[in-house]
């Protein structure tokens, strides 16, 4: 099995003697699932965003991170805008901070599309919108195609946030708490579009959640943080997770505000 992303003795400390992330260590295989678990505070929105470049100001990192053969670590600003939104999509919690608020859906998802010469102008692009809100699981992708994200429920405007993330045919998808701020029946159903996506398109995901059902739907490996550090993986399946504290996982409310496939990202 070739490896999709592999993170390797992974440490990220932050000014004032911080240690976010100590040591951790994970292989996720192409076309497979990786769940990052752990509570409040246990480092795995830090683990997610060291992974895309973007672990925060003063931060100091060490290790490594591999996408496919590409040393992540160390690449410079046009290097990366050549891996993030292009072979590493990626989902937040709250779709808003995904999307342009000020324009049509339709016109951002063809933006993203000719930024990283996936298709080849102003026509082409538009021409594979519909498409690539279908993949994502929406069934009147015209509709939608020209709806601003506030005419839309959340579920719909997190399928289309999805869309974006994986419109250039990333080999990652990288979804930090994807589900959180959805109802429950919407949330089950976003999970089973990352499950279709990974299957149907072998896109390797990496859910970073705090909820063990999430968890078990999406199923693959299971890699439990606490307070920086790995203190268990293996399959979901046969995966107990029943270490102590993690039937009362918590999550802090959001206090980040992310906005990566769109256009830029406030950290
Ligand atoms: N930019 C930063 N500067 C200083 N400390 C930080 C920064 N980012 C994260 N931390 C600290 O690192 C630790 C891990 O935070 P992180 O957000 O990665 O945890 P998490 O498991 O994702 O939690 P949550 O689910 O609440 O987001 C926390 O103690 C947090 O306060």
């Amino acid at each position: 099995m070739s490896a999709a992303l592999t993170v390797t003795d992974l440490t990220v400390g932050y000014p004032g003697g911080v240690r976010a992330v100590a040591g951790v260590s994970f292989e996720l295989g192409a076309g497979e699932a990786l769940v990052l678990l752990g509570e409040s505070g246990s480092g795995k929105t830090t683990v997610a965003r060291t992974v895309l470049g973007l672990p925060g100001r003063g931060a100091e990192v060490s290790g490594s991170v591999r996408l496919g053969d590409t040393e992540l670590r160390g690449l410079t600003g046009p290097d990366w805008s050549r891996v993030r939104g292009r072979r590493i999509g990626y989902v937040p919690q709250d779709p808003t901070a995904a999307l342009d608020p000020l324009r049509r859906i339709g016109p951002q998802l063809a933006e993203v599309l000719r930024r990283h010469g996936v298709a080849d102008g102003r026509r082409a692009a538009k021409a594979e919108v519909p498409r690539l809100l279908e993949l994502a699981g929406i069934g009147e992708p015209e509709r939608v195609a020209r709806s601003y994200p506030h005419e839309l429920s959340g579920g719909l405007r997190q399928r289309a946030a999805i869309a974006i993330a994986v419109c250039c045919g990333p080999e990652l998808l990288i979804a930090d708490e994807p589900t959180t701020a959805l109802d429950a029946l919407v949330r089950g159903r976003i999970l089973d579009l990352f499950d279709e996506l990974r299957r149907d398109c072998g896109i390797a995901l990496l859910l970073v959640t705090h909820d063990l059902t999430a968890a078990r739907r999406i199923g693959g490996t299971v890699v439990v943080l606490q307070d920086g550090r790995v203190i268990e993986s293996g399959p979901t399946e046969r995966h107990t997770l029943h270490h102590q504290g993690l039937g009362e996982l918590r999550r802090r409310p959001q206090e980040r505000s992310t906005y990566l496939n769109g256009q830029a990202l406030s950290q």
